[in-house]
């Protein structure tokens, strides 16, 4: 058994809590995968860096209606993988040769479990308790309760998000299982990196966490482009020479696909069961995420959580804002912090983009709340005319009595980066009116349709 000032389980957002107040402690860190977790191995960056060429590829194709014109551009999947993957394993490798070269790290590189309050067997022979424990252990891909289908299986051609990035060719006929972020954003990249892409999804839409004017318009813009079966669920697969065949319950009854690979995106459960929190004494909530107050304090003492174990919004950036207030109020105990969860946006970089923070309308037409609306198309801006746009929107939504924003929902061009000045005037408390005009907004920027968007709510 080996005693530290402070034990990490898990090398995502968990490894940025060493910061320098921290980092004469002795400190354990537990992996049992790569160095980095899942944004960097295999999450937010190399998807963003399929994405990329994924946007130049689809948007060059498009480029007709603007007078410039393209011979086929094509794409290669291969030198697009080993370009992604030769800068992610070295930051990965990098990482993790410097945590280990730290006189105050020990590293243990197999998979903890709790045995008791402040308490891991390590995996890897030895026992370590903690004065404090931070538990960082991420989730998994959830998969579905279909014969076949249960594991992921890359050398049969079943994969989730951790395993489809790395293949040698895109395949030819792929099923993608889902309608969230990462069907969304594989969608895309797949297509255009060339494969024939059957959606399949059990909602009548996609992005079914969306404001409803975004999961309706995003749901149309997937339809032009992938042969996508709403409402429909897979009942049943089975492979043969190397053949997927997926039967599928729909609105128009049985049907069947033949694919050569199928990708599962039904969300991720947290690791807290392979962990065995219960046995550290820990409670959970009823799907499985770790129990934290706002200060990330789990439910024993000395015990803190953040990222994906805990959350519930499963987001780099909110793992990473929880590292920084977990790290504080390691270093001061007396002056601890709480985690703002006020404004949290989300982008689902998909073909279009869409961009949001806050509740949907419908959401707030549950609550009773009051509000105002208003809907600018990219289309009817100075921009939106130079790309001729026919898809982009920008919504939001704010209190006409406080007249600061609620809510935004966004679709479009570069909407993970126009929202931004939406989460910031609602996250700092200024009014609409004063974002709106209280500054120069560069003409003829992109960013126009936000201004006018906000010009566009009626705030009396
Ligand atoms: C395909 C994909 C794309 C994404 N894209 C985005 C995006 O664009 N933007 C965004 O904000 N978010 C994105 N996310 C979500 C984001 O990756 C996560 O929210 C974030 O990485 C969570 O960080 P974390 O530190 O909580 O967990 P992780 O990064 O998952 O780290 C947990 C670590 O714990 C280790 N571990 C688990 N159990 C044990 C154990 N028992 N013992 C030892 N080690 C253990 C794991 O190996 C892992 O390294 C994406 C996710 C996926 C899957
Ligand atoms: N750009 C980003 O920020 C980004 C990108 C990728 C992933 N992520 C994170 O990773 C997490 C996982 O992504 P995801 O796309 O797997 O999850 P998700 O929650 O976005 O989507 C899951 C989808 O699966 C469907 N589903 C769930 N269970 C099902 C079942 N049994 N049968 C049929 N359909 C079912 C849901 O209706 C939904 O459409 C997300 O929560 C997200 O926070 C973020």
């Amino acid at each position: 058994m080996r005693h530290h000032d402070l034990v990490i389980i898990g090398t995502g957002s968990g490894n940025s809590v060493i910061t320098p107040e921290l980092a004469h402690l002795d400190i354990a860190i537990i992996e049992r995968g790569r160095f980095g977790g899942t944004c960097l191995n295999v999450g937010c960056i190399p998807t963003k860096m399929f994405v990329y060429p994924a946007d130049v590829i689809v948007s060059a194709l498009a480029l007709d209606r603007l007078g410039a014109h393209f011979e086929s551009p094509s794409a290669r999947w291969r030198e697009a993988r080993d370009r992604v993957f030769a800068r992610v394993d070295a930051i990965a490798d990098g990482g993790e040769a410097y945590r280990r070269s730290d006189p105050n790290v020990t590293v243990y590189d197999e998979t903890a479990r709790f045995v008791g309050e402040r308490t891991l067997d390590t995996g890897t022979g030895e026992i370590v308790t903690g004065d404090q424990v931070v538990v960082a252990a991420g989730g998994r891909p959830r998969m579905p309760d279909v014969d076949g289908l249960r594991e992921a299986d890359p050398g049969r051609g079943v994969h989730t998000s951790d395993t489809i990035m790395r293949i040698d060719e895109v395949p030819a006929r792929i099923a993608i299982v889902g309608g969230g972020f990462i069907a969304s954003e594989f969608a895309h990249v797949l297509g255009a990196f060339g494969s024939d892409v059957t959606w399949i999804q059990r909602s009548p839409t996609l992005l079914t966490k969306d404001d409803e004017d975004i999961q309706i318009a995003f749901t149309r813009e997937q339809a032009k482009r992938f042969d996508l079966r709403l409402s429909t669920i897979v009942t049943g697969a089975t492979r043969e020479g190397g053949v997927w065949s997926l039967d599928l319950q729909g609105p128009q009854g049985h049907s069947r696909v033949e694919v050569d690979a199928v990708l599962v995106a039904l969300g991720r459960i947290p690791n807290t069961d392979i962990l065995d929190v219960a046995a550290g004494g820990l409670a959970t909530h009823h799907d499985g995420r770790l129990v934290v107050d706002d200060y990330q304090r789990a439910t024993v003492e000395g015990v803190w959580g953040l990222g994906d174990i805990s959350s519930p919004y499963q987001l780099k950036h909110v793992a990473n804002h929880e590292a920084r207030v977990v790290a504080h109020n390691l270093a001061f105990p007396d002056d601890l912090i709480k985690s703002d969860h006020r404004f949290v946006p989300a982008a689902t970089f998909g073909y279009p983009q869409v961009a949001s923070f806050g509740p949907t309308e419908r959401q707030l037409k549950v609550e009773g709340r009051d509000y105002v609306v208003k809907v600018q198309q990219y289309g009817d801006t100075a921009y939106g005319w130079a790309m001729e746009d026919t898809v982009g929107f920008v919504k939001v939504l704010a209190d006409p009595h406080s007249k600061r924003l609620i809510a935004a929902h966004l679709m479009g061009y570069q909407a993970s980066n126009l929202i931004q000045p939406l989460i910031q005037m609602a996250s700092l408390g200024n009014t609409v009116p004063e974002v709106a005009r209280g500054q120069y907004w560069i003409h003829p920027a992109s960013m126009e349709v936000v201004e006018n968007a906000l010009l566009g709510l009626e705030l009396t």
